[in-house]
């Protein structure tokens, strides 16, 4: 319903049935060991800098990559994809952040066509043609043609209306996009203006914005591409308002794209940082008494009859949210993408890159040496692949809630709302700030564009703002924590990621047994502290609330908002931190694989207990000295991680094309690519820059004609 180090053994497969592998693809390093092809490979280890830290990795690579990808299969699928985007030269992007705004909107609308053009050409199945469309890596109207329009269709629409629609949008006749937010309202979704009143005399609905603020503003593709929208707006029949409702509603012409009478449209202009999400052409809409045939309503969860009357399905008004549910879920997935991608550059780039001498006056010092760089990226290498399990668990949520509200039982839906939208929050904000951090990692290089951090941040963190505000996000979550609190009282068993609240007796009171820093690696003695931390903080808010404001409890909400948030967070980090203890309790084939995850695991919980070290003393949980102790082992744990840290990067199996960094190149080969890369900015097209005859030469002339009269 809502529907929308390698051993030698792995190398030879990889290394021989590959031969045109491109560069990105090189074997590792212990791969020159093999007598056949080793010329090449000798000529390819020449340039692989990176190839002793790759020697010291205590796991197999290949294997990872599986645990990574989630199998064999999705290895093997991904990898076709990546390199047929990387030798595509229309895919290129190493000049994106030079092109104007028309160029790059120009140059998305060719990928996209071209990129379908493969599709078919190819016989992609759906799986392959999501990942050729995340490898060509550049926002565009398809991502919401895809990930919105078509859901939207898939979830709210009847039977009917899903046979008539989606085959026009499975083939491209048509192009879509989810206009909800307005330019007054986009978090309070109840608030939207735009109407949709029933016309019984022509059985038609008159979309409308009666108001400046109610111009849909910010839907992608809807600037400049889209020829139809979902577009949500109040229902009015027979007088009466029955709040927002989805209605496809063509925009432009399907012969010459100009909009049709009574749209208004256009892009609402530029956006944060260079190349990024300037692809995107996020769109104004306005309508004047523009009318629809009343099919067009999406009426799979309610209906108007002919004669107007208003008829709700006997299904919870929620369902309505079930796209931003689905793209919620998608973009927790994504988040690890992100992430992973900016730990790759920085891990790489770190290795490669030395500063100081070292104490005896030897060689200078990799920065991935120092500790300081150490406690910084591991913790966000860690959070990638925990971000990355908590993705597919999520996915597994999503897709066993949608059959059960195939089946009408719509018990798992809060459950579902209140995961989608905590962990969507968690992860993009933490991501966000985790590019960030990468980008000073890399120290000044990090600020060029050729790094790819710029363009990854600026593309990144509208994730914090889009598919829900971060904040309103987690207030929901919080709202439902406090819900299963109150119900605690009543006997009332919480389910799935609250269950933990159950043991209500025993979590408010328990002490941590740790006693020493190997303590902190028993998982028991992780999930007991993160549990007893989010329910004290849940019951300790929801105890402030009630004496807060005994008069209302909405305003006691209100008032403790920011505790709210804490609390919210700190059920979402149990949520990840169970997810990847979970994880690491499945078998996992490959040599030293698990044992990888497994110090990942401890040391993304750790990490999360040192910085939130607050919460655990305020509420309790743990003593200072289990803090201190924690922190100590999370120290032996980053010393575990760094001589397996580069392979931990190459198990995310990116080309270099997709990384899109000189930092962050697989071969290490930084400085000359950074150099070449300096060239080729249209600044050094000219030696002698354009506008030195008007500026330059006058302000020099005029102030040696100063100095020659002195
Ligand atoms: C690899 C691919 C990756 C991604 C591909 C896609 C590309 C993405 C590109 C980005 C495009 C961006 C698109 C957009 O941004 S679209 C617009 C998104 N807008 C929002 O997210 C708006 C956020 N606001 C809301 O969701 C709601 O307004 C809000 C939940 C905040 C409040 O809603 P409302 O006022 O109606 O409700 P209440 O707070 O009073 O709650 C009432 C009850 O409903 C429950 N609830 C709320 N939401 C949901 C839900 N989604 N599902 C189920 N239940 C829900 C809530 O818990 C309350 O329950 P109770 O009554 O039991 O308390
Ligand atoms: C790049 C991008 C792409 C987008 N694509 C689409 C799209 O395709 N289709 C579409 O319909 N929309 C789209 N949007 C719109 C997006 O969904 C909204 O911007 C988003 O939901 C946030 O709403 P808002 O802009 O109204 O923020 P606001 O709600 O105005 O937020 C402003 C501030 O107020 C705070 N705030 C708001 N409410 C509360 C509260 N109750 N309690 C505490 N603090 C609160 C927020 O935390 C924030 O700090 C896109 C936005 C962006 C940036």
């Amino acid at each position: 319903m809502w529907r929308g180090g390698s051993n030698t053994r792995t190398c030879k497969r990889r290394f021989f049935s590959s031969p045109t592998r491109s560069r990105h693809h090189r074997p590792p390093y212990i791969c020159r060991l093999h007598s056949r092809g080793s010329q090449h490979l000798k000529a390819m280890a020449e340039v692989d800098h990176l190839a002793a830290e790759r020697a010291t990795a205590r796991f197999d690579v290949e294997e990872m990559k599986v645990a990574w990808a989630g199998s064999r299969h999705a290895v093997h699928v991904a990898d076709r994809m990546a390199r047929l985007v990387a030798s595509d030269p229309v895919f290129r992007k190493d000049n994106r952040t030079m092109l104007s705004r028309k160029e790059l909107f120009k140059d998305t609308l060719r990928k996209a066509a071209h990129a379908w053009k493969r599709i078919v050409e190819l016989r992609l199945t759906e799986e392959e043609a999501d990942l050729l469309r995340q490898y060509v890596d550049q926002p565009g109207y398809v991502d919401l043609h895809w990930g919105m329009f078509v859901p939207a269709i898939k979830g709210q629409g009847t039977e009917e209306q899903q046979h008539k629609w989606l085959p026009l949008a499975y083939k491209f006749q048509i192009i879509g996009c989810y206009a909800q937010t307005e330019l007054g309202h986009g978090s309070n979704v109840q608030g939207l203006e735009t109407t949709a009143t029933f016309d019984p005399k022509t059985d038609e609905f008159v979309i409308h914005s009666p108001t400046l603020t109610s111009s849909k503003w910010w839907p992608g593709g809807l600037g400049k591409a889209s020829t139809h929208a979902v577009v949500y707006a109040r229902l009015i029949t027979e007088g009466k308002d029955y709040g927002i409702h989805g209605f496809i509603v063509q925009l432009r012409s399907l012969e010459d794209h100009s909009p049709l009478p009574g749209v208004t449209l256009g892009d609402i202009g530029g956006k944060f940082g260079s190349g990024a999400y300037n692809s995107m052409d996020n769109g104004v809409l306005r309508f004047d008494h523009v009318r629809i045939p009343r099919d067009q309503m999406l009426m799979r969860l309610s209906q108007v009859t002919r004669e107007g009357k208003y008829v709700h399905s006997n299904v919870p008004k929620q369902l309505l949210y079930g796209t931003m549910v689905y793209v919620r879920q998608s973009i927790v997935a994504d988040a690890s993408k992100a992430l992973s991608r900016a730990v790759c550059i920085a891990v790489r780039y770190s290795a490669v890159r030395k500063q100081f001498g070292s104490q005896d006056g030897g060689p200078e010092t990799q920065v991935l040496n120092y500790k300081t760089q150490q406690s910084r990226l591991f913790p966000l290498l860690a959070s990638a692949y925990a971000f990355r399990f908590v993705g597919d668990w999520l996915n597994w949520l999503y897709t066993d809630v949608t059959q059960k509200l195939e089946a009408k039982d719509f018990s798992t839906l809060q459950e579902a709302h209140a995961c989608t939208a905590g962990l969507k929050a968690v992860t993009t904000s933490v991501t966000a700030d985790a590019i960030e951090e990468c980008r000073k990692l890399c120290g000044g290089h990090g600020y060029l564009n050729s790094s790819g951090l710029p363009e990854l941040f600026a593309v990144y963190v509208p994730a914090c703002t889009y598919e829900g505000d971060n904040v309103v996000l987690l207030l929901q979550v919080a709202r439902i924590l406090m819900k299963t609190v109150s119900q605690l009282a009543s006997g009332k068993q919480p389910v799935g990621t609250m269950a933990y609240m159950g043991k209500v007796q025993y979590l408010m009171q328990c002490k941590s047994a740790v006693s020493s820093a190997e303590d902190w690696l028993n998982p028991d003695a992780i999930q007991e502290a993160f549990e007893a931390r989010a329910l004290r903080m849940a019951v300790n808010c929801a105890q402030n609330i009630s004496q807060a404001a005994s008069q209302e409890e909405a305003a006691g909400f209100y008032e403790r908002s920011p505790d709210l948030l804490e609390a919210a967070v700190a059920h979402i980090q149990l949520i990840i931190v169970t997810k990847f203890i979970e994880k690491v309790h499945q078998e996992i084939p490959g040599h030293g694989v698990k044992e990888q995850l497994q110090a990942l695991c401890n040391v993304y919980a750790l990490y999360i207990l040192h910085k939130h070290l607050g919460d655990f003393l305020a509420t309790g949980c743990i003593t200072p000295r289990q803090g201190a102790l924690a922190n100590e082992q999370l120290g032996k744990l980053y010393a575990q991680v760094r001589p397996n840290a580069v392979a931990l990067v190459d198990a995310f199996n990116y080309t270099d094309h997709y990384l899109g960094s000189v930092l962050g190149r697989y071969d290490g080969d930084v400085y000359p690519a950074l150099y070449e890369e300096a060239w080729k900015d249209p600044l050094n097209e000219t030696v002698v820059p354009e506008g030195y005859h008007e500026y330059l030469r006058p302000l020099i002339k005029q102030q040696q004609l100063k100095l020659s009269r002195l």
